[in-house]
């Protein structure tokens, strides 16, 4: 097996997997990282994610973790498609996977685009997911914003399993800024509560992001601590209805992800949150006004017919 960075696949370009005999079609680029390429593919006139893997062992791993979600989620779509090789015209080969094409945004974006006030759903569902991968026997390790994907009305999607560890054993992969040890607030040991942690800090990122990285720049790597992090949790209006949850969090008091969801649940019906509401366009506004306009006017001129007003006709 070679690296995929090494392998570069143009749009229109048809890859045939080696053992499944399944074809598909390159559109685009999605994204690169550390762990592969990840392509828009089209397969029986519908889209799809592949991800071409950089290490076949870390590929595996990530397989292993979807199939594993995917036993559980028996009655949701799975995420995982197919898993197979892809054989280059040169001989060389390139282990990929197929998974459901997600349509969205990554967290930030989404945010910055459709308002803060999705904060509070997306942060549930996210908490959900996570949830479930624990359920399931894993942690997910390299939680950060561009590993989370936003579709409509707040649907989260992880992306990139490659940090995804059994639960007990030493995190595979993290971001320092996410990690629990890097500020001192833990081990690398895979448990709920890693994540939990990566989940605050993440947070933090979406809207105390200049305070955050600040931070990382002026303290010294044995003084950082959770509680410089739970400094950050009052300051932004969006941050502040959670900043106990985040505290709780950040001290690893919750005793799994679940109890974690259902209590930012309970501040989210709580009160002092404003419920999310979808962004009109100024399109949308135009449309609106114009059809409010044209309705005043054709009863405007029912009625001046009705009051004999208007000719009616030429008889
Ligand atoms: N199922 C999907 N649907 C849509 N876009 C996706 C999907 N999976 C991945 N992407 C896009 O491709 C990018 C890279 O994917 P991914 O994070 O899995 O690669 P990676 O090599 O493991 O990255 P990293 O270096 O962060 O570990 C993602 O940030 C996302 O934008």
């Amino acid at each position: 097996m070679k690296t995929s960075s090494e392998l570069r696949l143009a749009p229109g370009t048809v890859i045939t997997g080696k053992w499944n005999r399944g074809r598909y079609r390159v559109e685009r680029l999605l994204g690169e990282g550390a762990n592969g390429k990840v392509y828009l593919v089209e397969h029986s006139r519908r889209l799809y994610a592949m991800k071409v893997g950089g290490d076949a062992v870390d590929l595996q791993s990530e397989i292993n973790v979807l199939r594993s979600l995917a036993s559980r989620r028996r009655r949701t779509e799975p995420f995982l498609l197919a898993v197979d090789d892809y054989v280059h015209r040169d001989g060389k080969e390139y282990p990929f996977y197929i998974m459901r094409y997600v349509r969205g945004s990554v967290l930030h974006e989404y945010l910055q685009r459709e308002g803060a006030d999705w904060f509070p759903l997306v942060g549930y569902n996210l908490l959900g997911k996570l949830a479930e991968l624990h359920e399931a026997g894993f942690v997910f390790g390299d939680l950060k914003r561009e590993n989370v994907l936003v579709g409509s009305y707040g649907r989260v999607e992880l992306v990139d399993y490659g940090g995804a560890t059994a639960i007990g054993k030493s995190v595979r992969q993290f971001t320092e800024l996410y990690d629990r040890g890097y500020w001192n607030a833990g081990s690398r040991t895979a448990e709920g509560t890693y994540d939990l942690f990566s989940f605050a800090v993440l947070c933090l990122h979406l809207f105390e992001g200049r305070r955050l990285l600040q931070l990382t720049k002026t303290l010294l790597p044995q003084n950082r601590s959770p509680a410089d992090l739970i400094r950050l949790t009052t300051g932004h209006p969006a941050l502040k209805p959670f900043a106990g949850w985040l505290a709780r969090a950040l001290g690893g008091e919750f005793a799994s992800a679940r109890e974690g969801a259902a209590a930012w649940q309970r501040i989210m019906y709580g009160g002092g949150v404003k419920p999310a509401r979808r962004r009109r366009s100024t399109a949308g506004w135009a449309a609106g006004l114009f059809a409010c306009t044209m309705i005043a006017l054709a009863a405007a001129i029912v009625w001046m017919i009705s009051e004999g007003m208007l000719p009616t006709g030429l008889s």
